[in-house]
């Protein structure tokens, strides 16, 4: 195995297998144990798309949240499942059987259409002309500043559906999507997820959707995998250890370095990692 892909399996934490009981307990402790530390935090805020990371991280949360309830008698405690289409929504019915299948506490619906395309209009004004990709990421920071100001009005934090397949291609928005103040699962890649999914009882078509980001105008629902050039079969075996082709290998690897910045924090002086 080369040094680079030693160093991207070590960074990335996925296992070659997993006891998808021990997964799913072990996550909603992590969840439960961070609330317990930190004795403000009453409220979790989640967007939620219709697809398979989100459906999973809200169930997870929404069960943390549960127990919490109960075992502190503290009412207080709430998961917020948050709708943010941008306009209509095509796969509306999914995101909305997907908080079904949650049973969130509470679910909140801000259309951020008219935040962003108020934005692109004011930049356009001044003759910044945004693309429809740079557009996207827009949508996504809009996202991201939504969940921000809910987690604000309820004493909550704003958790991520970031998982390893994501990490290591750094196929998320800065700031945006990858804004967020906990990751309940990363670790896992796309397929392991998709067994919590199914261990959870979780309807078979919402873990099965064609992952997409949805964020261009000009190309609805784009799938992840055309987007990035590569396969998450191919992506999960490689996080897995086990053996891709070296084309596989050459894209993986090309989206794990130009989105190292993505994984850290803003770069000072003392940061090496760029070099
Ligand atoms: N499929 C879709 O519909 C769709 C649409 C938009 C974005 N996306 C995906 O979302 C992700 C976000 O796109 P992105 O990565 O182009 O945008 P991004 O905003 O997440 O990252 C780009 C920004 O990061 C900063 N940056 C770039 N290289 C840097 C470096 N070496 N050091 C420090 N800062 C640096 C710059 O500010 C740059 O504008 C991508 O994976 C993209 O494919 C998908
Ligand atoms: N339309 C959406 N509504 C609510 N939340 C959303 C929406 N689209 C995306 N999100 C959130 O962003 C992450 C990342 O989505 P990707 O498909 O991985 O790009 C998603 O899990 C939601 O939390
Ligand atoms: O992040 P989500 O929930 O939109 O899942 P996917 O990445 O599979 O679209
Ligand atoms: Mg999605």
């Amino acid at each position: 195995m080369t040094e680079l892909k030693k160093e991207i399996l070590a960074n990335m934490k996925v296992s070659p297998t997993i006891d998808v009981e021990e997964e799913i307990r072990k996550r909603v402790d992590f969840i439960k144990a961070y609330l317990k530390k930190h004795s403000f935090i009453k409220s979790i805020v989640l967007g939620i798309s219709g697809g398979q990371d989100s459906t999973l991280v809200g169930k997870l949360c929404q069960m943390a949240i549960t127990e919490m309830r109960e075992e502190t008698k503290d009412a207080a405690y709430q998961f917020i499942a948050v709708r943010l289409p941008y306009g209509e929504q095509a796969d509306e019915e999914d995101a909305m059987r997907a908080i079904d299948f949650m049973q969130a506490d509470r679910t909140v619906r801000v259309n951020i259409k008219e935040a962003v395309d108020a934005m692109v209009k004011a930049l356009a004004d001044d003759g910044v002309l945004v693309s429809d990709f740079n557009e996207g990421n827009i949508k996504a920071r809009q996202r991201m500043i939504t969940q921000y100001a809910i987690a604000g009005a309820y004493a909550g934090v704003v958790a991520g559906s970031d998982q390893s397949a994501e990490s290591v291609t750094g196929f998320y928005t800065k700031y945006g999507d990858g804004g967020t103040d906990i990751d309940p699962i990363f670790g896992l890649n796309k397929r392991q997820g998709r067994a919590l999914l199914k261990e959870l009882n979780c309807p078979e078509d919402l873990y099965m959707k064609v992952p997409t980001a949805d964020l261009e105008d000009d190309r609805p629902s784009l799938p992840d995998e055309m987007a990035l050039g590569v396969s998450y079969e191919a992506i999960d075996n490689y996080l897995e250890g086990k053996e891709v082709s070296d084309e596989e290998a050459k894209v993986i690897e090309k989206w794990y370095a130009s989105s190292r910045h993505k994984r850290n924090m803003p770069i000072t002086i003392y940061d090496e990692f760029w070099k």
